[in-house]
């Protein structure tokens, strides 16, 4: 009876051995990879690595020696298959065995403490099973003996490895502890490394899906060092390591990704909903589908089979396959699904491509002149890739782990264990061979992307710059850049795509053996008559459905880190914060009188270099205030801080005694009417653009501003009027006419402060002058603030400040500065003598006098030839 008690305990534990190794290693090295353990620094001795490697080779040796014993043992006694527990062990055992075998054999350095802990439970198990054998099988016959031999050194041999791998363990703490005693003085430097800037490629992926410091020199699962990157994905790159370092493991490093979650789920949409509950039920019916239909192929074989011809159609069996085969055919619920999928995709697109775009059109000055606006429309291009990811996590995924799970059970109950041991095997050789390759082609995958986004880059810039290309006639040269941005973007694809086909036919040659020995094994035991044949029939239909989840499992962590790859841009793009932005519940701006107060104001667009420095005014409620002095004075910056397109260092920026970073933004934004030094209209019609300053302007506004603005008559000389269209950022006009039509809006949008930023240097006096009468009523009753090379442009404004050097040097009326002697008489002199020198060279071979005349027409007037012949650009 104890006897008895022995030998089913001994089943079980030849069930529970293997599996409880394998469970051990697979939730170890799960925690490593989700916390990021590292491993210890010694861990990459090779010396360790190769004597483990060896002696988990012995394992195997022991295995497969007990495995041949039992063979040699069924070949003898035909009632063998009794002892079907023995047989699952030794299988079960050698793929456990070989998988940790190849974990160190495939990684330069290991996490230690995942295969210490495997050995462990293994030799746990080993002793139990050792020590139980003799009391199952009091008589002993030779094979027994031979397999209790085995049993034994395999013990042995877990007991060493267990043993000399916590000391080895122990030993590196201890090391580790008290490096002063055993490392070189020197640093690392003396064996020829680099010391690498802080937060730059400090951490690398290894292949454990854990993070190793470069420094240990483990150049082999650097997958990440990639020279042929620009530098701004190796910054990309860089940010994403710091990141997940700082993240502290893979759970806190995805957690970013969470704000995708709000655009994926469909919170808030019932149809979406609905849409999803609906390819969430036919998924589901689909599993059971799954196996029915090869099912029922059986069932009708086996009445045939036992009808043996006699004339019964077996017409029920028959209409459920019909039946089965119906909802599972493309027209079936296949079609209900990809139906209802359409909204789900479209609601993902929709909301990624316009939470992404509204992100970019928040960020600030600072990012919009950094970024490449190629880039950044490719960004949210691969970011869309995240578009599926809902569904594939719920609806691929899952269902794909569903199948698998079922098939092992299911091919089980058609055959036996052993079917579902080759299933296992196929399935791990299959998953492995995956992961290498996915390896590779992601690396592959990578530079294929930066050469992409190269060429559309090269392409965006030569198209964008056609203008200066043309000027320094440059074609043949832009020509070439970009066809050898084609040539990488070719050898990039041409990489990934032989990586990627190398990868799938291995699979494919795991996947056929595995087939061809599932079947060899199900023919054989319909011939031993052990199952009948519906069941081999069944097997054969249902093996596709059982490769499918296979072949999905590699390609799901494939198409996983591609979508991740691909999104990492948009992501950090995300997690890019504007600089500037609205205080929370900050109220709108209140513009009575229009007083606007710098008050010792600090800027600096790089902290190393100031740019404003203590810059305090104050323009009074409907004030012109003019801005003069040197380029690069700061003049610009002064419009642009009180634009809030930057926030100031020091100081503050009042208007009405309103603190601008205190206020609503878009409130304040709305209060200005700016025209820039370049302003840049949209390819479309003109009347659109002028629209764009005040969206419910009429028509007759429209042209109420243009004719105010000189510009209405000029409009109407165009074939197409005012519908003509004006070419990408307006280069069909010329660069005055650009200038009055952004004056145009200016007057259209009726602002409580006006901003002129160089806004007339393009315009000829004569034109300057009849729009005067328009400047005139746009800043009647306004603050406004002017900057003009041109002087006579500011003569008459109540403040004039002369800005050099960040700083304001002069200030005060025009007729005061001149008095006053200063850098302003300086300017307005140097720029009379450019007049008279550049009006000598224009008028060349004109009589002398009448030369003289038209700079004294120039300089009372305001410079009349500076603005002559620069209409055209
Ligand atoms: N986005 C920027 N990033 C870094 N530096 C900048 C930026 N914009 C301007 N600067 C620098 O700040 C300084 C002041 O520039 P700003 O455009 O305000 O001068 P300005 O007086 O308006 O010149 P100009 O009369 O030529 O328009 C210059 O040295 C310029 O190089």
């Amino acid at each position: 009876m104890a006897a008895h008690g022995v030998t089913i305990a001994l089943r079980v534990l030849h069930y529970v051995a293997p599996i409880s190794v394998v469970i051990y290693f697979v939730l170890a090295k799960t925690v490593a990879a989700c916390f990021l353990h590292q491993p210890s620094k010694r861990a990459g001795l090779g010396s360790r690595r190769y004597a483990a490697i060896g002696l988990l080779a012995g394992v195997l040796v022991t295995i497969v020696a007990q495995g041949t014993v039992y063979v040699l043992e069924a070949t003898r006694d035909p009632q063998w298959s009794s002892s079907q527990d023995a047989a699952v062990y030794i299988l079960a055992n050698l793929l456990a065995y070989a998988s940790l075998t190849v974990g160190i054999a495939e990684n330069r350095k290991p996490i230690w403490h995942q295969y210490i802990g495997s050995w462990t439970v293994g030799l746990v198990m080993e002793v139990v099973l050792t020590a139980l054998q003799p009391l199952a099988e009091p008589t002993r016959n030779r094979y027994a003996i031979l397999c209790e031999v085995f049993h034994v050194l395999r013990t042995l041999l877990l007991l060493i490895l267990t043993v000399a791998g916590c000391a080895c363990a122990l030993y590196d703490r201890q090391k580790l502890a008290h490096p002063k005693e055993t490392e070189p003085l020197l640093p690392n430097g003396t064996n020829g490394h680099a010391t690498k800037p802080a937060g730059y490629g400090a951490v690398t992926a290894n292949g454990n899906g854990t993070v190793a410091h470069e420094a240990d020199g483990d150049e082999e699962h650097d997958v990440d060092s990639d020279s042929e990157e620009p530098d701004r994905d190796k910054e990309l790159k860089a940010t994403q390591k710091k990141r997940l370092e700082e993240s502290g493991s893979w759970l806190n490093y995805f957690k970013d990704f969470k704000i995708f979650i709000p655009m994926l789920w469909p919170y808030r949409n019932r149809f979406v909903q609905s849409c999803l509950g609906v390819v969430a039920l036919v998924t589901l019916a689909q599993r059971f589908l799954n196996v029915l239909v090869p099912r029922q192929i059986g069932i009708i074989t086996d009445q045939l089979t036992a009808g043996g011809g006699n004339g019964v159609v077996p017409w029920r069996a028959l209409g459920f396959w019909m039946l089965f085969n119906t909802l599972s055919s493309s027209a079936g619920l296949s079609l209900i699904k990809s139906l209802a999928e359409i909204p789900v995709q479209q609601f993902s697109y929709k909301s990624i491509g316009s939470s992404a775009f509204r992100h970019i059109m928040a960020l600030s000055m600072d990012f919009h002149n950094e970024k490449n606006s190629g880039e950044l429309i490719r960004a949210v291009e691969q970011g869309q890739h995240l578009q599926g990811l809902l569904e594939f996590f719920l609806f691929e995924v899952g269902p794909m782990f569903t199948d698998l799970i079922i098939g092992f059970v299911y091919v089980y109950t058609l055959f036996d264990v052993y079917m579902t041991l080759i299933l296992m095997g196929v399935g791990l050789a299959y998953i492995y061979i995956g992961a290498k390759t996915t390896t590779w082609s992601v690396k592959a995958r990578r530079r294929f992307n930066n050469a992409w986004r190269n060429e559309a880059k090269v392409q965006n810039e030569a198209i964008a710059n056609w203008a200066t290309v043309s000027h320094f006639n440059r074609g043949s040269y832009e020509v070439q850049r970009y066809s050898k941005s084609i040539d990488d973007f070719n050898a990039a694809e041409w990489k990934y795509y032989i990586a990627y086909y190398i990868g799938g036919s291995a699979q494919s040659v795991v996947m056929l053996l595995g087939r061809l020995a599932a079947f060899s094994m199900a023919v054989y035991r319909v011939a031993q008559g052990r199952a009948p044949v519906g069941n081999f029939v069944t097997l054969t239909l249902y093996w596709r459905s059982i490769e499918s989840p296979l072949m999905q499992v590699s390609w799901s962590v494939r198409r996983l880190s591609q979508m991740l790859t691909d999104s990492e841009r948009l992501l950090q793009l995300m997690l890019t914060k504007p600089t500037v932005v609205s205080a929370p519940d900050a109220p709108e701006i209140m513009i009575k009188e229009g007083e606007v107060e710098f008050d010792h104001v600090d800027f600096a667009y790089d902290p190393r270099r100031p740019t404003l420095k203590d810059v305090s005014f104050t323009a009074k409620p409907g004030q012109t205030v003019a801005l003069v002095g040197e380029t690069g004075g700061g003049k610009s910056t002064i419009i642009k801080v009180l634009y809030r397109y930057y926030d100031i260092a020091g100081g503050s920026i009042r208007i009405d005694g309103q603190d601008i970073r205190n206020v609503n933004l878009d409130s304040l934004r709305d209060s200005f009417g700016m025209v820039p030094q370049d302003p840049a209209l949209f390819n479309i019609s003109l009347i659109e653009n002028i629209r764009y300053a005040r969206l419910d302007a009429t028509d007759e506004e429209i042209v109420e501003a243009c004719r105010a603005a000189a510009i209405h008559d000029k409009i109407e000389s165009f074939p197409d009027k005012y519908k003509s269209t004006v070419g990408e950022r307006g280069v069909k006009l010329s660069g005055g006419e650009l200038q009055r039509v952004s004056i145009a809006r200016a007057i259209l949008r009726q602002p409580k402060i006006v901003l002129l930023d160089e806004a007339t240097s393009m315009i000829d006096a004569e034109t300057e002058a009849l729009i005067q009468k328009a400047f005139k009523r746009l800043t009647a009753g306004r603050t406004t603030f002017i900057i003009a090379h041109r002087l006579s442009t500011i003569q008459h404004a109540d403040q004039i400040l002369v800005i050099n050097d960040g700083q304001i040097i002069e200030h005060g009326t025009h007729e005061e500065l001149i008095k006053r002697g200063g850098k302003y008489v300086a300017l307005w002199s140097k720029q009379l003598s450019k007049d008279v020198e550049e009006v000598g060279q224009a008028l060349e071979g004109v009589g002398p006098e009448q030369a003289v005349l038209d700079v004294g027409a120039g300089s009372s007037e305001g410079t009349a030839v500076e603005g002559g012949g620069s209409d055209e650009r």
